[in-house]
C-alpha cells in the first residue's frame, strides 16, 4: 500500500553540538539527511516525501535534493520551534490516507520494517516500532536513586511511526489546541484514547542525537557493507 512520509529535519542539534545541523553531517561522503531520505526515494511503496526544514537552510536543503536525485521530495515545508510543531506544519501538506512520520536524524531505518509499519497502520489505525530496553531502568534525583523501575513492560520507542491521516490529524489539532507537548507523535494519539499497536524495531535504527552517536553511526555503517 502506499504511503506518504514526513520528515521533520528543522531541528537545531544541540545536544550534537557539530555547530550546524547535525544531519549535514556526513557518514560515508553523505550527509545523515541524505541517508534518510534515500530509504525512502528507493522504496517502492513511498509516493511522496514532505520534507521539513529550517528555512534559513533551504538552499542547503534544495542543492542536496539535487545533488541526489531525490525527486520524490515534493514539498519543503517551514518547521516550527519544537519537533510537534514540525511534524503538525508537515500534516497540513499531506494528502495520502496512510501517513510515516520518520525522524531525518535516523538514517538506518530498513525498508521491511517501514513494510511492517505500513501494514499495521493499516489495520490498526496507528503503529509504531520500538525495541525492548536492555538495561536495568532507575528513577534518578539529585544523583540519587529514588526506584528500580519493572523493566519487562519498558520498551525505547523509535521512529517510523505510522498513521491513518484523520487520526493524526485529530490528535496534532487536539493538542495543538490544549497546549499538549509530546516527545513523539504516538503519544498525542495515545491521549485521544486510540491504542497505538507495536512492531519489534531495529537496535541499529538509532537516532544520531549525541556525538557519542556518531562513533555508533560509523560502525553500522561499515556493517551494513560487510
Ligand atoms: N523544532 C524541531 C525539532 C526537531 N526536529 C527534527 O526532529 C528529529 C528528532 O529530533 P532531535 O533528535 O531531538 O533533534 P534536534 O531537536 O535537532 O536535537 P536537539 O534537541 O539536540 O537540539 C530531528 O530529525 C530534528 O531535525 C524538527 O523537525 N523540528
Ligand atoms: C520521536 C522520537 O525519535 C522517538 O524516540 C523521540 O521521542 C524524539 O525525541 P527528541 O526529544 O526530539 O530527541
Amino acid at each position: 500500500m502506499n504511503y506518504e512520509v514526513i520528515i521533520p529535519a528543522a531541528g537545531q542539534g544541540k545536544r550534537m553540538n557539530a555547530g550546524k545541523n547535525k544531519q549535514f553531517i556526513e557518514l560515508d561522503s553523505i550527509p545523515v539527511i541524505v541517508h534518510t531520505l534515500l530509504v525512502f526515494q528507493n522504496h517502492l511503496y513511498c509516493s511522496n516525501i514532505i520534507l521539513v526544514i529550517n528555512e534559513r537552510e533551504r538552499s542547503i536543503f534544495m542543492d542536496l535534493i539535487e545533488k541526489y536525485h531525490l525527486n520524490k521530495v515534493t514539498k519543503l515545508v517551514a518547521g516550527g520551534s519544537e519537533r510537534q510543531e514540525s511534524v503538525y506544519n508537515g500534516l497540513k501538506a499531506v494528502k495520502n490516507e496512510l501517513i510515516l512520520i520518520h525522524d531525518g536524524a535516523r538514517p538506518f531505518i530498513k525498508p521491511s520494517k517501514i513494510e511492517e509499519l505500513v501494514k499495521a497502520a493499516k489495520e490498526k489505525g496507528a503503529a509504531l516500532a520500538a525495541v525492548p530496553v536492555k538495561d536495568t531502568i532507575k528513577r534518578v534525583e539529585n544523583n540519587t536513586v529514588i526506584e528500580t523501575v519493572e523493566r519487562s513492560t519498558l520498551w525505547s520507542v523509535q521512529t517510523p511511526q505510522a498513521f491513518q491521516l484523520p487520526l493524526i490529524m485529530n490528535a496534532h489539532k487536539d493538542a495543538e489546541e490544549n497546549n499538549f507537548f509530546g516527545t513523539d507523535d504516538a503519544s498525542l494519539v495515545e491521549r485521544m484514547g486510540q491504542s497505538v499497536a507495536v512492531i519489534f524495531g531495529d537496535y541499529t535504527n538509532i537516532k544520531l542525537t549525541t556525538p557519542d552517536d556518531l562513533i555508533v553511526a560509523k560502525a553500522i555503517l561499515e556493517g551494513k557493507e560487510e
